[in-house]
C-alpha cells in the first residue's frame, strides 16, 4: 500500500514563526520528537483533529509514555527502525484517539533539525476508511464463499473474460458427479454436458441482454450421462478483481418425474393407462382444429362391451380388469399412431381417427371399415385367467362436421348412436342419425317419470291366473307389474322395464312388488280364498335385484312380516340369473328354500337350457316360454322343443306349466302331451286383484273362467 511521500521536512526551520504556522497547517496529522529523548515537541493541528489529544496530555511527555500507542511495543518498534535507518518508511498500525476509539494509521518518520536540535518527524496518515472497507471487502469475499461452498443447490462460477470454469461447489460434485479439478479451467463446451449444446447460444444471448437468468429450464447430462433437468439461475458477481458469471443450477428432475406422473395421472385412465376423457377431448378439439385448417376430418366411434358385467360378476373383477386391458391392447394395436383409443370408464372405449380425407361418402365407407375391424379385433376370443372368452361389443359413430361440430357434440351423438346399436339388438355398428336423439331423449323423460311414478305410487300388481286343468283350480298366479299413467291409463311393463333395470330403480320397485304380492297371498289366506296347500304367487325377479347381498333377508323378511307360510311365494328367475353366477345363485336359492320358499325357472327353453345346472339347482317348476307355444301346434320344430322339455321336467321330477297359451289348439297339443298346468290369455290376462278374487270365490274355476 503506498501513500503520496510527504515533502522532506529536514529544510523546515522550525524556529521560524512562517514555519510553525506551516507544520500547524499541514493537512497531514504531524508529531515533532527529541531524535534522543524522543520527547514530544510539538503535535499540529491535524494531529489534535484526528486523535483528539490536547497539547497539554502530549507535549512535552516522553514519547514511550504516550496513551497514543496501543501497545508499548508499537513505540519501540517505530523507535527500533528510527535508529536504525534514521527515518522511518511507511508503517501501518493502529493508534489510540483520546476517546479510546482507534484508527488505522501509517505512520513515517523523517530526520528534521529544528534550533540545532536533531528531531523525528512523525507523520501519520489516516488510512482507517479504507482500511474498513478492505475488511467489509474480505469479509463479503468469505461471506461468499462459504456461501457458495455450501449452497444446497450445485452452483458454478464462470470467468467473463475467458468462459472458464472458475469454481464449482460441493453440490455440484454430488449432483453431477465431477470433481471440481476434472471441470475447473474447462469451459462448458469442453465439458459438453449441456444435453442440447444448441441452445446454449440464445441462453447466454439472453443472459446478456437481460443481466441475469431466473429458473430457465436446461437439460444437462451428469458424469455418468444421466440426463439431469435443471432450473438455471446466474448473474454477474466480482470475484477479487474479476467479473464472472454465477450460475445455480438447481437439480429438479425428481419434481418434473412428479409433476409427469401426476399430469398423466390426470389425462390416463389407471388401468388401462389409456388416454381418459380430458384428454380425449383435447385431441378432439386439437384435431377438429387442425382438420378445419388442412380440409381433414375425424370421427368418434364409442364402443361398449356387451354383457361385461356378466364376466365381472361371474369371474370376478380381476379377470374383468384383464379383460378391460387386453380389450384396450386390441384397439391400439389397429388404428393408426395419430388415432387416439381412450377409455372413459367401465367398459366404454372411445377411439378418435383423426387425418380423414375424401367425400363425406369415402369418409364413412373408411370410418365403416375400420369399425368393423375393430369389431372383429375385439370379438376374436380371448383367455383370460384360463377361461376362454368370446367378447362382444357395440360401436356408436359420429362423423365430424356430418354429426357434429364440437368435441362434446360429437361424444354426444356418438354415444346415442351407441344407444341405438344397443336398442337394436348389439355386437353391430350404427352411425349417429337425428332420430336417435329423439329416442334419447324419450328415454330420458320415460326415466324421470318414471321416478315420480315410484314416489306417486302409480304402480299396480295385476295377476294372472295359473290353471291346473286336472284338478280343475287355480293354483296360482303370476304378479305382472303395470303402471298406472295419469294420463296415458295403465302402461305395461314392456314399455317400462328395461329402463328400471338400467337405471337401478329395479331394486325399489322389485321390493315393493315383493311385498305387495305377499301382501295380497296373505289377503287370499286370511279370506280364506285360496288353501295354502295349493295355492301360490308367482313373482319376477330382476338379475340386478337377485344380485343384492341382502335380496334373501328382504325376502324373508317380506314373508314373515305378513306370516304367509313360504310354499305361498314363489320366485321367478330366468337361466341368465343363473349362468351369471352360479355359485352365488345355488346359495342364495338353497337358503330360501330351507325356508319355503319356492322357485320356478321362467322363459325355459330360451337360454341356455342346460341339465347339468338344473341338476345344481334347488327348482320347483319349469315354464315353457310362450314363444314355443305359440307355434306348437304347427308343422315347425317348436312341437319336438316342447315335447323336450316336458321330458326334461319329468325326468328331473319338476313341476311344469306352459305360458302364453292362446288358443285351444295350443291347449290340445299341451293336454296330449300330458301338460296339465297353464297360464295364457285362452284362460284371462293378468287382471285386477278385485278381479282376479273374483275368480276365486266359491263357485268353480271351470265357471268363472269358461275352462273346457
Ligand atoms: N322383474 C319384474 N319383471 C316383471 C314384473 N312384471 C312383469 N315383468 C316382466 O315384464 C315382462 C312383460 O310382462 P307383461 O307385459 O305383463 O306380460 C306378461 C303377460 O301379460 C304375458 N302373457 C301372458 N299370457 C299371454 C298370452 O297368452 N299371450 C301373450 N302374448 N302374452 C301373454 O306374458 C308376460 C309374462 O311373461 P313371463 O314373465 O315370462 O311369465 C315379462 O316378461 C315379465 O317378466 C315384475 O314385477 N318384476
Amino acid at each position: 500500500m503506498t501513500v503520496e511521500a510527504p515533502m522532506p521536512m529536514s529544510y523546515f526551520d522550525l524556529g521560524g514563526q512562517g514555519l510553525i504556522g506551516l507544520f500547524q497547517r499541514l493537512p497531514i496529522a504531524c508529531m515533532l520528537v527529541h531524535a534522543e529523548n524522543y520527547k514530544v515537541l510539538a503535535i499540529n493541528e491535524a494531529f489534535r483533529r484526528l486523535f483528539g489529544w490536547s497539547d497539554q496530555q502530549v507535549v512535552g511527555h516522553p514519547s514511550a509514555e504516550l496513551s497514543l500507542w496501543v501497545t508499548l511495543n508499537q513505540w519501540e518498534m517505530l523507535c527500533g527502525a528510527m535508529s536504525c535507518q534514521g527515518r522511518l518508511d511507511q508503517s501501518e498500525l493502529e493508534l489510540r484517539c483520546s476517546d479510546d476509539s482507534l484508527r488505522s494509521c501509517l505512520i513515517y518518520a523523517e530526520p528534521v533539525e529544528i534550533n540545532g536540535e536533531a528531531c523525528r518527524l512523525l507523520m501519520v496518515h489516516d488510512i482507517s476508511d479504507r482500511v474498513a472497507s478492505e475488511k467489509a471487502l474480505k469479509r463479503s469475499e468469505n461471506k461468499f464463499a462459504a456461501l457458495f461452498r455450501g449452497a444446497p443447490d450445485p452452483c458454478m462460477l464462470f470467468e467473463k473474460r475467458t468462459a472458464k470454469i472458475a469454481d464449482v461447489n460441493r453440490s455440484f460434485t454430488e449432483v453431477f458427479g465431477y470433481e471440481p479439478t476434472e471441470v475447473v479451467g474447462k469451459t462448458a463446451p469442453e465439458l459438453g454436458f449441456w444435453r442440447f449444446p444448441e441452445k446454449r447460444e440464445a441462453v447466454i444471448a439472453k443472459l446478456m441482454r437481460e443481466g441475469r437468468l431466473r429458473n430457465e429450464p436446461i437439460d444437462f447430462f451428469a458424469r455418468d450421462g444421466r440426463v439431469l433437468h435443471c432450473e438455471v439461475s446466474s448473474n454477474f458477481v466480482m470475484v477479487g478483481e474479476e467479473r464472472c458469471t454465477l450460475s445455480t443450477l438447481k437439480d429438479v428432475s425428481e419434481r418434473k418425474r412428479i409433476e409427469a406422473r401426476i399430469k398423466h395421472q390426470a389425462y390416463h385412465d389407471a388401468l388401462t393407462g389409456l388416454p381418459n376423457r380430458l384428454l380425449l377431448s383435447d385431441r378432439m378439439r386439437q384435431h377438429l382444429a387442425l382438420g378445419e385448417r388442412h380440409n381433414l376430418t375425424c370421427a368418434l366411434l364409442f364402443f361398449d362391451l356387451d354383457h361385461f358385467k356378466r364376466i365381472n360378476d361371474s369371474l370376478g373383477h380381476t379377470c374383468g380388469d384383464a379383460v378391460l386391458h387386453e380389450v384396450g391392447r386390441r384397439l391400439r394395436a389397429h388404428v393408426r399412431k395419430a388415432d387416439t383409443v381412450a377409455r372413459l370408464g367401465g367398459d366404454e372405449f372411445v377411439v378418435l381417427l383423426a387425418g380423414l380425407s375424401g367425400n363425406a361418402e369415402q369418409v364413412a365407407e373408411q370410418v365403416r371399415r375400420t369399425a368393423m375391424q375393430l369389431l372383429d379385433a375385439v370379438a376374436s376370443p380371448v383367455c383370460i385367467e384360463g377361461h376362454s372368452l368370446q367378447l362382444g361389443c357395440s360401436v356408436g359413430v359420429a362423423l365430424a362436421g356430418e354429426h357434429g361440430d364440437t368435441a362434446e357434440e360429437l361424444l354426444k351423438h356418438a354415444d346415442t348412436a351407441l344407444y341405438g346399436v344397443k336398442a337394436s339388438g348389439r355386437n353391430s355398428i350404427a352411425f349417429f342419425e337425428p332420430q336417435m336423439q329423439v329416442a334419447v331423449s324419450q328415454r330420458l323423460l320415460l326415466e324421470s317419470e318414471l321416478r315420480r311414478a315410484l314416489e306417486e305410487q302409480e304402480f299396480r300388481l295385476f295377476y294372472q291366473p295359473q290353471l291346473d286343468t286336472r284338478a280343475r283350480q287355480i293354483i296360482g298366479a303370476e304378479a305382472l307389474l303395470r303402471w298406472q299413467h295419469p294420463q296415458k291409463g295403465l302402461v305395461g311393463p314392456g314399455v317400462f322395464m328395461h329402463v328400471l333395470e338400467e337405471s337401478g330403480m329395479i331394486l325399489q320397485t322389485g321390493q315393493w312388488v315383493l311385498q305387495e304380492a305377499v301382501r295380497f297371498v296373505a289377503h287370499l289366506l286370511d279370506r280364506g280364498c285360496v288353501s295354502a296347500d295349493t295355492f301360490s304367487i308367482s313373482i319376477n325377479i330382476s338379475p340386478r335385484q337377485f344380485r343384492q347381498r341382502d335380496f334373501v333377508a328382504q325376502v324373508a323378511a317380506a314373508v314373515h312380516g305378513q306370516s304367509i307360510p313360504p310354499q305361498c311365494l314363489k320366485l321367478e328367475i330366468t337361466e341368465g340369473i343363473v349362468i351369471d353366477n352360479v355359485d352365488d345363485t345355488v346359495d342364495k336359492m338353497h337358503e330360501l328354500r330351507v325356508m319355503g320358499v319356492r322357485f320356478a325357472i321362467d322363459d325355459f327353453g330360451t337360454g341356455y337350457s342346460s341339465l347339468s345346472y338344473l341338476k345344481r339347482l334347488p327348482v320347483d317348476l319349469l315354464k315353457i316360454d310362450q314363444s314355443f307355444i305359440r307355434d306348437c301346434a304347427g308343422e315347425g320344430s317348436d312341437a319336438e322343443i316342447v315335447r323336450a322339455i316336458i321330458s326334461m321336467a319329468r325326468s328331473l321330477k319338476l313341476d311344469l306349466i306352459a305360458e302364453g297359451v292362446e288358443t285351444a289348439e295350443q291347449f290340445a297339443f299341451l293336454q296330449q302331451e300330458d301338460c296339465h298346468v297353464y297360464q295364457g290369455y285362452y284362460f284371462s290376462p293378468a287382471v285386477a286383484p278385485e278381479a282376479f278374487c273374483a275368480f276365486l270365490g266359491p263357485l268353480a274355476a271351470s265357471e268363472r273362467l269358461a275352462l273346457p
